[in-house]
């Protein structure tokens, strides 16, 4: 696939796929759940499932990484209506920033109101273990700090404010509730709250930069989440977040460590039981 790293989209366009999906279903999702790698198979789970490939619907984007598959699964999960993506698209995908969040604003458009938002990523806080979940209570973004805002550009105001404030992107009482329900599953051994730090990708980070990000204060990294919370947040949905540890990143050069991505697809097929039942979980006790 052609790399369109230019590609912007306008109202119309987000319009134009929420309009066609909205034909093509039976009931607006309220909560929106986008799968990380590996983590697909809880969209499988849905009752009374509407799919629809990528390629099918108007203007959207297609996926190019293995272990994500490319599909809109419509359906209920705990008896609510949901929406998931089974695969994301990425920056290193050499996709936009706005076609990585293509999908939020064509959400919002139908009238979903909570994002969950999963992915796998690298441990960087010496006290994770690989399998751990971490709920994302912040993030640190490398290429926005550097410019690379999904935001920066024209301001729609239809989706949002043009400076919007983004302290309290992960909601707390989301993180609460998911604590509780960690709690019930007796998950709590494995579950850890902290900072997600998003790099451009696809190489894995050396072991200078992942050195530098444990100073910054970062928990776990990973190449994607972070511009889909952004445009999720600019629009003014609820955002839960949630981080699988796949692999500790290497800080010595003693190691002979390296990080390469089937140990993490394989780590988030052994979670992936436990993430669907906590997600699960989750969306059942949503108000
Ligand atoms: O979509 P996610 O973030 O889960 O994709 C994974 C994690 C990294 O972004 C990338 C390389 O392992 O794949
Ligand atoms: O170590 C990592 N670095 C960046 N992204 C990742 N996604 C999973 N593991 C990693």
């Amino acid at each position: 696939m052609a790399c369109d790293g230019e590609r912007s989209y306008g109202y119309d366009d987000y319009k134009e796929a929420a309009d066609w999906l909205l034909d093509h279903i039976d009931q607006k999702p309220r909560i929106a759940i986008i799968c990380g790698s590996g983590l697909g198979p809880l969209a499988n789970t849905l009752e009374e499932q509407t799919v629809f490939p990528y390629e099918d619907i108007p203007h959207f984007p297609r996926s190019t990484v293995s272990g994500h598959a490319g599909r809109l699964v419509f359906g209920r999960l705990s008896g609510k209506a949901c929406v998931c993506m089974q695969g994301r698209f990425h920056f290193y995908e050499g996709h936009s920033s706005s076609t990585v969040t293509f999908p939020i604003r064509v959400f919002f458009l139908l009238g979903v109101e909570i994002l969950i938002v999963t992915n796998a990523a690298g441990g960087l806080n010496d006290k994770y273990n690989v399998g751990d979940i971490m709920f994302i209570k912040d993030h640190i973004s490398m290429p926005g700090l550097a410019g690379q805002n999904p935001l920066r550009g024209p301001n729609d105001e239809r989706f949002g404010v043009r400076f919007p404030c983004v302290s309290d992107a992960y909601d707390k009482d989301l993180r609460n509730l998911a604590l509780k329900c960690a709690e019930d599953l007796g998950y709590l051994d494995f579950i850890r709250e902290g900072v997600y730090c998003m790099v451009g990708g696809p190489s894995y980070e050396t072991i200078a930069e992942c050195c530098m990000l444990k100073a910054l204060g970062a928990d776990a990294v990973g190449m994607s989440t972070v511009a889909e919370v952004l445009v999720a947040r600019h629009c003014g949905l609820r955002v839960f977040g949630l981080s699988l540890v796949t692999n500790k990143v290497v800080v010595s050069y003693e190691s002979q460590e390296r990080a390469n991505h089937e140990e993490v697809l394989q780590t988030s097929l052994l979670r992936a039981r436990a993430l669907q039942e906590l997600v699960t979980h989750l969306v059942g006790r949503m108000a």
